[in-house]
Parts: structure tokens; sequence; C-alpha cells
């Protein structure tokens, strides 16, 4: 009988942004949830065994010290510690450390395949400080990508500024983070928003966000018998500045899956330093389901949808990265359609 895979809940942010008060709120908000819970911080290193083994409860093992790790190898035996221990839980937290690039986390879940068989993400939470998240913004690129690899962004101290300010800072969210839902919170409370088993990676949380970067006017734009659609939103006020965009692109019909998944290996290999993020709904000839794409970094997973019926055949995709040439990516991606 198949397992049923333990959802993880990543959260991502700078410094000082508030993940801790939200780890904090989480486990008060869910009492019902026994969590694991991991904490990636720098300068800390080695992992209590013996405190996984007798922990009895969540809140135990937060006030009494996290499982500390590092990344790569380190945080996969972390992860593997966790599931021969006998401590049982139902639900994994890791806490990212606030100055790194968070997508070799995000990464271990989508490429490792027994980490794949326990685990599933159930989605990544960035913590972004109302205060200083625009200078970040401009300073650290780290804080670009937690956000451009975000499901869900907390706009969190948001009694330390203007309401007006909180505004722009939405814009400015939106740019690296289309597909993000974004929630303002003052010490990250999260009473009123949902954060957990939000299934974020399921084929219907992944076609909802990426139908609504395409927004509703795809269809009156789209021209008879045009076989894509280009759609970048941010192109008209995105600041050169801030290097990270997006751009979409909806495909009638349906792909060749040998040819799209051997392009897509290598796309992402020669471009792993400028592609964060893909997400998309996805047709393959001669299949019936539809297929939910993700890629972070170089690694790509797909998980089966729900099947197509009768509907129309169609694909949508969105890169999220660095100086993506939307020409360029079109170009490459027609000639992976099914003939
Ligand atoms: N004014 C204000 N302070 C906040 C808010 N959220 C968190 N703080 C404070 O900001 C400080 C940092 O919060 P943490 O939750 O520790 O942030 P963190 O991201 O875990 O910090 P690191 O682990 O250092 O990366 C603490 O003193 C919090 O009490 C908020 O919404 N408003």
């Amino acid at each position: 009988m198949e397992q049923k895979r333990i959802p993880v809940t990543i959260i991502t942010g700078f410094l000082g942004a508030g993940k801790t008060s939200l780890l904090n709120k989480l486990i008060g908000k869910h009492p019902e949830k026994k969590f694991a819970i991991i904490e990636n911080e720098f300068g800390e290193t080695g992992i209590d065994g013996g405190l996984i083994a007798t922990a009895t409860d969540a809140i135990f093992e937060l006030n009494n010290g996290c499982i500390c790790c590092s990344l790569g190898e380190d945080f996969l035996h972390t992860l593997e510690t966790l599931l021969g221990s006998s401590y049982e839980f139902d639900h994994l937290l890791i806490e990212t450390t606030g100055i790194a690039d968070p997508s070799g986390i995000v990464d271990a879940f989508i490429s490792g395949n027994t980490v794949q068989e326990r685990f599933r993400i159930d989605s990544v939470v960035c913590v972004a400080d109302a205060e200083n998240m625009e200078d970040l913004f401009d300073e650290q690129p780290e804080v670009r990508l937690q956000l451009a690899l975000a499901d869900l962004v907390l706009l969190n101290k948001t009694d330390c500024v203007h309401s007006d300010y909180l505004t722009h800072l939405t814009r400015l969210i939106k740019q690296v983070a289309p597909m993000a839902k974004i929630v303002n919170t003052t010490f990250c409370n999260v009473d009123g928003t949902a954060v957990l088993d939000t299934n974020s990676f399921s084929g219907e949380v992944v076609e909802k966000s990426t139908l609504s970067f395409f927004g509703m006017d795809l269809q009156e734009k789209k021209q008879a018998g045009q076989k894509s659609f280009i759609h970048n939103p941010q192109s008209h006020e995105s600041n050169p500045k801030h290097d990270i965009s997006s751009v979409g692109f909806t495909f009638e019909g349906s792909f060749d899956v040998n040819k799209f998944g051997l392009w897509m290996q290598n796309y992402l290999y020669f471009n792993r330093e400028n592609i964060f993020r893909v997400k998309g709904i996805m047709s393959f000839d001669q299949t019936e389901d539809q297929f939910v794409f993700h890629a972070v970094r170089s690694s790509f997973m797909f998980e089966v949808g729900k099947p197509w019926g009768n509907a129309a055949r169609f694909s949508k995709l969105v890169f999220i990265g660095k100086n993506i040439s939307g020409q360029e990516l079109e170009a490459n991606l027609l000639q992976l359609l099914a003939k």
C-alpha cells in the first residue's frame, strides 16, 4: 500500500523578517498537528537525534531546540534521520536561513526520489519585512530569489510602515512573484489565512495561479490560428535594477512528451543560474490527463492532474528568472509541440 506523503512547508525570508514568529504562530494555530521542525541556520551543525526520538509534541521540539542542519548531504541526512527515528509527525516545517537562496531545499523535495516518496511540498512561504524589504530587494539578490520561489508571501511588519507604502511593496513583490498570494501581516498573525495544507503544488492550485498570471484578457487578445501567446504582465513597469522577471506562454494543442522532457532537461541545466522557477499546466500527446509541471533551478517534476475529457487541449507555462528571452523560449517550445 502506498504510504501517505508527509506535507512540507518551507519558510523563507531574510534575516529578522519574522520566520520564527510565523513558526510559533503556526504551531499555536494547529494544536491538532504534530510537527517536525528543521532549522537551517548558518554556524550551527549537528542533529539532535535524541531530541527527535523523545519529543512528544511539536511545541516541545520547538522550545527545546530544533534540528539544525546545513544544506546538501547534511540536509538529506537530516530527513533520513527524521524518517528513521521513532518520532511520529504529520507535518514538516522547515525554516530556512535568512541569508541564502532556498532553492536547494525546495529542490531536494523535487529531485530526490526517496525524499519524494515520503514527502510532498505543501507550499513555500516567504516572510518579507515591510520596513526593510525595498532596500534589501535592491541590495540582496537572495531576497528576490526567496520571493520568486514563494507560493505565499507574508508582507510582515505592516505596523512599521504607512499603508500606502504597502501597495508599492506589493507591486514590487509581484514583479518577482507574479503567481504568489500576498497577505499583509503584523507579527505574522495568520489567523485568517490558510498557510498549511494549501496544496500549492497540486494541479488545482497551480492551475488557478497560472490562470491568474495570464489574466482574464488572454482569450480576447489571442488571434485565431495563433499557436502560442506570450504574456509578460510586468514588462512595462519592470525595473532593470531588479533583474528577475517572468514570462508566460499559452500553447494550443499538446506537446510531445519525449521532446519536451529532453529539451527541458537541457534548458534548465544550461540556464540553472538564471531560471528560478517554472510552473504550468500541460497537455501531452497520447495522454488522458493534465500534467502539472514544476521546476526549481535544474530539477523538474510532473504530477498527474485531472482528466482532460472533451475539453480543448492547451498548455500554460510561466517562467521566472533572470534575462529570459520570451521570443527565444517561444520559438523553442513551438518546436516541441506534437505534430
Ligand atoms: N514591529 C514588529 N516586529 C515584528 C513583527 N514580526 C516580527 N517582529 C519582531 O522582529 C524580530 C525578528 O523576528 P523573528 O521572528 O525572529 O524573525 P526571523 O526571520 O526568524 O529572524 P532570523 O531567525 O534572525 O532570520 C523579533 O524581535 C520579532 O518580535 C511585526 O510584524 N512587527
